[in-house]
């Protein structure tokens, strides 16, 4: 028998708190997961609850370990100890039930940069495609998903906190040609974000909803790394046109870049196709190339996946400095801003953006 998820709603749902309310009605059941037949999820309690809740927490695995086929339930209670969000603009808060998939009003498509792997360079191949998109004509939004670590108002050069005249729609910021939002810039910079999966949720749930993005040809979402609840909730609730899959050339990225198209198939995302970052090395003094961490798996790869590879990045001390200092290559005169050009025109040609 396929275990989903109405079963296992179903069976929490013979759960009762001492007010005789079931835990599915009190909307305390978060995060379900389905890993073969692993179920997880989290059991959301007040803090002041939480030592008296553990009975709950046993009964609801031991209903949902009396499904067919289930070999493991992992059940973890969590209370709320999220940083305040920030007064006026409400960012965070559990995340409202989206009906279906939703698209964003004025918003033509969506796309999602995503990688297995952290630190290949999602972030920097995002600002910079947005800004050759935008260079190319295209009316562009960057929306910093990486929440985690959004790294966007550094690498864009914005730093001011965006405006919300009515308390509810929140007016992005323009940088090189872009219209951009991140959840940067409602933190303080150096502020580690240790909001747990369902404030994340309602985070990113706002800043696609609530944010006035007004008319764009193409929102383009950096993602955090790996195959997380954001990553989940973005595929499931918005209509995200295509993931492009960002990886260095060597195998360990490349077997990350793996698992997150995996994910994307499962959640029947279109892969758009992989680019390769940190290409080759070119050395500035000599004009040697190198090939630090390899070079040309992310292509193979696309070729054995079948997908596009839609072009490669070299490894540049002029890109990182670029992206330090806020201005992404991509809106310079710098050769190496050709690559990205490459890439955007390729997305274009293709009408994904
Ligand atoms: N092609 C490149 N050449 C040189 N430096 C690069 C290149 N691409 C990215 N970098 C640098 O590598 C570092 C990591 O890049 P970036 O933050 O874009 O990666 P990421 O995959 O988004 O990371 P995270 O996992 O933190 O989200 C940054 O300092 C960035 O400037």
């Amino acid at each position: 028998m396929s275990i989903n998820k109405q079963a296992v709603l179903e069976q929490l749902e013979t759960v009762h708190l001492p007010d005789g309310k079931n835990i599915v009605a009190l909307d305390m059941v978060r995060a379900i997961t389905i890993d073969g037949n692993d179920v997880r999820f989290v059991i959301e309690v007040s803090a002041e609850d939480g030592p008296r809740m553990e009975p709950v927490r046993a009964a609801a695995q031991q209903v949902v370990e009396g499904i067919e086929g289930i070999e493991k339930v992992s059940v973890i209670l969590t209370s709320p100890s999220a940083p305040k969000a920030p007064p006026s603009l409400k960012i965070g808060g559990h995340p409202k039930p989206a009906a279906d998939s939703q698209s964003i009003p004025g918003v033509d498509r969506i796309l999602a940069i995503a990688s297995g792997k952290g630190g290949v360079g999602k972030s920097t191949v995002s600002s910079n495609l947005a800004v050759a998109l935008a260079k190319q004509g295209r009316r562009v939004g960057l929306l910093d998903a990486d929440i985690h670590g959004p790294s966007q108002p550094r690498m864009m050069g914005v730093s001011k906190r965006p405006a919300s005249p009515d308390g509810k729609t929140i007016i992005p910021l323009q940088a090189h040609g872009v219209t951009m939002m991140s959840l940067g810039l409602m933190l303080d910079e150096d502020q580690a974000v240790i909001w747990r999966g369902p404030m994340l949720m309602g985070a990113l749930q706002q800043m696609l909803g609530q944010v006035e993005w007004g008319e764009l040809d193409v929102l383009i979402i950096d993602l955090p790394p790996g195959t997380g609840d954001v990553q989940l909730t973005l595929a499931q609730k918005s209509k995200v046109t295509g993931a492009v899959i960002v990886s260095t050339p060597q195998d360990v990225a490349l077997l990350d870049a793996r698992k997150a198209m995996n994910m994307f198939n499962q959640l029947k995302t279109p892969i758009v196709g992989m680019i390769e970052n940190m290409s080759h090395y070119v050395c500035p003094d000599c004009g040697k190339e190198a090939h630090i961490f390899g070079h040309g798996g992310a292509r193979a790869e696309a070729e054995k996946q079948n997908l596009p590879f839609l072009g490669e990045i070299p490894l540049d001390l002029e890109i990182r400095l670029a992206g330090d200092g806020g201005t992404p290559i991509a809106a310079t005169d710098n050769p190496i801003a050709d690559a990205y050009a490459k890439i955007a025109k390729g997305l274009i040609d293709a009408d994904m953006a």
